[in-house]
């Protein structure tokens, strides 16, 4: 579904991603480990074309996506979560869904009921505005908004990061139910057991390179790979 060969994404003169090159193939969930700085988040902003890459080549569902403009992409079936989650803190949680779908023109199973059905408490503050969100629902919100451009593959940048266990069991239980409605994700996360539980293969970055590739469970069982590229 999605192939990225060889790309080189820079930041200015600042070399970032080497070559990097992965896939991830239709229904499958797939993580990139690393630690901090690894170029976790920069390979997700190439695929989605926010930080283009100068050479390389991204297909996605057998057409070149390098060079799109982001909202190209976007209406070409991948959203983004991003870190830093970007949910308009001026809108109601109603607006944020809302704006989401109809800047893609996306139709599909995800509506705005659906979505609310998925997270119960989006749909108890939907008239509220995001600003007064705790940290887990603005991450809910900024999911729902992803689910709303109705993507075939969802990129999730940090999904994990800051939740509360119980709160990151939630979400493991939340990501089984929308992989049963048959979308492939791409997930940048540290939290290794956490990838472990919703992800079957990963691709781990160091320094802007892919050092190793495996199933999760084969990952999560090698004490060196752990040790040398994910312990901090
Ligand atoms: N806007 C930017 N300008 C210049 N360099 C950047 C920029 N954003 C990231 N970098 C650098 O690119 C490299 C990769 O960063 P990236 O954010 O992709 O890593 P990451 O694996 O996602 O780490 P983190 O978990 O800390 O976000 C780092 O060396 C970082 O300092």
């Amino acid at each position: 579904m999605l192939e990225v060969e060889k790309i080189n994404t820079y930041y200015d003169s600042s070399h970032v991603l080497q070559s990097v090159s992965l896939s991830v193939q239709s229904g499958q969930s797939v993580a990139l480990l690393g630690r901090n700085g690894a170029g976790k988040t920069t390979t997700l902003r190439s695929i989605m074309g926010l930080t283009p890459p100068r050479t390389g080549s991204i297909t996605f569902e057998g057409k070149q996506i390098r060079g799109l403009a982001p909202y190209d992409i976007a209406r070409s079936g991948i959203s983004y979560m991003p870190d830093d989650l970007r949910i308009f803190v001026d809108l109601t949680c109603e607006e944020n869904l809302e704006l989401a779908h109809r800047v893609c023109k996306r139709s599909g199973y995800w509506t705005r009921q659906k979505v609310e059905e998925l997270f119960p408490v989006l749909a108890d503050r939907r008239n509220q505005k995001g600003l007064s969100f705790s940290g887990g629902e603005k991450k809910m919100l900024s999911l729902g908004r992803a689910l709303m451009m109705n993507p075939s593959l969802v990129l999730l940048d940090e999904p994990s990061e800051g939740l509360a266990p119980l709160v990151i069991r939630k979400l493991i239980e939340t990501i089984g139910e929308i992989r049963k409605r048959g979308l492939t994700l791409l997930l940048a996360d540290q939290n290794l057991k956490f990838c472990r539980q919703v992800c079957e293969y990963g691709y781990i970055l160091e320094k802007g390179t892919v050092v190793h590739e495996g199933t999760m469970e084969a990952i999560w069982s090698d004490e060196d790979v752990v040790k040398r590229y994910l312990a901090v």
